[in-house]
């Protein structure tokens, strides 16, 4: 089942298009990452699902109906620019929140109470967001965006402006809102939380989409059959003869291209010459993938 499905999404500002026939197919439960450089077009995506702009065509549906006004309530959006009334207390504009996405003043007043627990700003509740550090603003910002437990949540840099324990702590707040049952679109550029978070990854570049797939799947597929393997030597005059060995201390570092041959073979021949000290796969890293994808210049 898809919570959200996009098909033939175009959208251009004047003469300048910014999505090209996109098509998206979110998951529900799932983590999807929507990727792209600087200017590739995700936040005009992400504003068009929030209804906050009009696409030029295409058709987006939400648990299968076509978007809707009464569809933003079961949307939580965190956008890259946040949006705190600065001279408002905490409570009081986590109320104010909670309630025009149409909580009850209890309810509401319950969840943010648990919250504020949660995410470590109890003793803040009454202050001002201007007295707050940027890291403990965003941490408000995150509850206002969770309060009214959307289905589909859509977080655009989550992560920006985090000291690592508070970034660690709300991964764990996303994964913990996944393992309940929402969905999660991720927006960012720390392809290492993409890598930690995300199932499903879509990349656009220049207003097309350029790749999209299981995080999984588009790594095996990059997979190019490069090992790297460590040993340490029987005898330093008898080697493996394999391109660039690099000696360190007593150990030599090899990089091997395996081609069509077979791993277990490829183990058992440098265990002919010394003791295997570290054997792995090098298989390309999200990041990597992303450089190369967008210095293949595809989307042009
Ligand atoms: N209101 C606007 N008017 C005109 N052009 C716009 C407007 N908003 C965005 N654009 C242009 O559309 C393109 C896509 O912008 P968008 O903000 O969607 O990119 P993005 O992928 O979110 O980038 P970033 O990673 O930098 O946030 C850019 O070239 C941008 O200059």
């Amino acid at each position: 089942m898809y919570i959200l499905e996009i098909s033939g999404l175009n959208k251009a500002y004047g003469s300048h298009v910014a999505l090209r026939d996109i098509d998206l197919l979110v998951a529900e439960g799932s983590v999807f990452g929507l990727l792209g450089p600087n200017g590739a077009g995700k936040t005009t995506l992400i504003r068009i699902v929030n209804q906050i702009i009009d696409k030029d065509s295409g058709v987006i549906r939400i648990n299968g109906e076509p978007l809707r006004k009464v569809h933003v309530h079961s949307i939580g959006y965190l956008p890259e620019e946040r949006g705190l009334y600065k001279g408002m207390a905490v409570d009081e504009q986590l109320l104010y929140f909670a309630q025009l996405k149409g909580l009850t003043r209890k309810e509401a007043k319950y969840r943010i109470g648990s919250w504020l627990t949660r995410l470590n700003l109890d003793s803040w509740r009454n202050k001002k967001v201007q007295e707050l550090s940027k890291g403990m603003a965003q941490k408000v910002q995150f509850i206002a965006t969770v309060i009214h437990e959307p289905k589909l949540l859509i977080l655009d840099e989550p992560f920006s402006g985090f000291d690592p324990v508070n970034a660690e702590i709300i991964k764990n707040e996303i994964l913990a809102l996944r393992n309940n049952g929402t969905t999660i679109i991720l927006s960012t550029h720390r392809m290492e939380s993409v890598e930690l978070l995300c199932d499903h990854i879509a990349m656009i570049n220049k207003s097309r989409k350029i790749l999209d797939g299981s995080v999984r799947q588009i790594r095996k597929e990059s997979r190019s059959n490069q090992y790297r393997v460590r040993i340490k030597p029987y005898d330093e005059n008898v080697l493996p003869e394999f391109p660039t060995p690099v000696w360190e201390d007593d150990t030599i570092l090899y990089s091997v291209d395996l081609g069509e041959g077979n791993v277990n073979q490829l183990i058992q021949h440098f265990m002919a010459f010394g003791e295997v000290y570290h054997f792995e796969e090098l298989v390309p890293s999200i990041g990597e993938i992303f450089i190369q994808k967008i210095k293949d210049g595809h989307g042009e």
